[in-house]
């Protein structure tokens, strides 16, 4: 069973070694959470090209050295070549995550389906059983999280903040953070104007304060 995790790899340097359409996949969700991605390759696909045009990412014209390994906090071994990509994780020291595209059970993490659109990531593995079934799970859950839904985990994220700030006791706290994740909450939420949502969050405090 593996470990899930949302991880910061903000400013991280990550090497994506090959430049095919699994690297391309790779290296765009690394660069959409703002990794420094530098990809290894002797070719790369047109995707790729494009890729480089509007990122700041690295291309090396060349064959995977274990050298280009150096200081990366993630490592993606996606070339077409097993024994390649099996030398570019004996390669990597043990402190470094590597994703072998061609190997889940060697890798030391995989990448799940997900969908993100602002506060909200959805994320679905199947632990490599069916990559095609993840990702055909994930198109379903989307429909089920539209615009207004978006807003309301936005406006969950104020709220937490305001809560934080206005109760000092973890007990009132989390009565009032649970009210604000309830089905009843959110069907409110979602039809009403900013205005009326601040007046909805006032309730929840003012209950709370009449309880004290
Ligand atoms: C979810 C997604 C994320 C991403 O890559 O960003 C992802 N694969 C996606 C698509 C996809 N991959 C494949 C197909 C063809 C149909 C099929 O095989 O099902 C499709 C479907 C398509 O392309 O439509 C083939 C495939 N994939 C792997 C192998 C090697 C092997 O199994 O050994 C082979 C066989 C190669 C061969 O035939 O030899 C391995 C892995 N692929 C994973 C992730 C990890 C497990 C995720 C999980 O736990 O479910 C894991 C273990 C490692 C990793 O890559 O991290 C992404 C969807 C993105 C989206 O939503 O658009
Ligand atoms: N994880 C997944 O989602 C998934 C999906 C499909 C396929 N796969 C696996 O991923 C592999 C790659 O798929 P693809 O469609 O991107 O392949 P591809 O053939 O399009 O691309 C392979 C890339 O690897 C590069 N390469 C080859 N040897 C290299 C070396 N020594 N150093 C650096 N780069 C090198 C090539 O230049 C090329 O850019 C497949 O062989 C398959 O095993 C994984």
């Amino acid at each position: 069973m593996l470990y899930p995790v949302m991880l910061n790899i903000a400013g991280k340097k990550a090497v994506v070694v090959g430049g095919g359409s699994v690297a391309v996949r790779k290296a765009r969700s690394l660069i959409e959470a703002g990794a420094l991605v530098e990809v290894i390759s002797p070719e790369i696909a047109e995707a790729m090209e494009e890729l480089l045009d509007v990122h700041e990412i690295k291309w090396r014209k060349k064959e995977f050295a274990p050298a280009d390994l150096t200081d990366a906090f993630i490592v993606i071994a996606a070339t077409n070549s097993q024994e390649t990509n099996e030398f570019i994780q004996r390669s990597a020291s043990s402190y470094q995550l590597v994703n072998r595209v061609d190997d889940p059970k060697e890798s030391s993490f995989i990448v799940p389906a997900s969908f993100k659109k602002d506060k909200l990531c959805v994320a679905v593995s199947t632990h490599g059983a069916s990559p095609a079934l993840s990702k055909r799970i994930i198109q379903e859950l989307k429909e089920q999280f539209d615009a207004s839904y978006i807003s309301y985990v936005t406006f969950l994220d104020e709220c937490r903040a305001a809560v934080k700030r206005l109760c000092p006791d973890s007990s009132g706290r989390k009565m009032m953070l649970k009210r604000l994740a309830s089905s009843a909450f959110e069907e409110k939420a979602k039809a009403a104007s900013p205005a009326e949502r601040d007046q909805l969050l006032t309730e929840i405090v003012r209950d709370w304060r009449e309880m004290q």
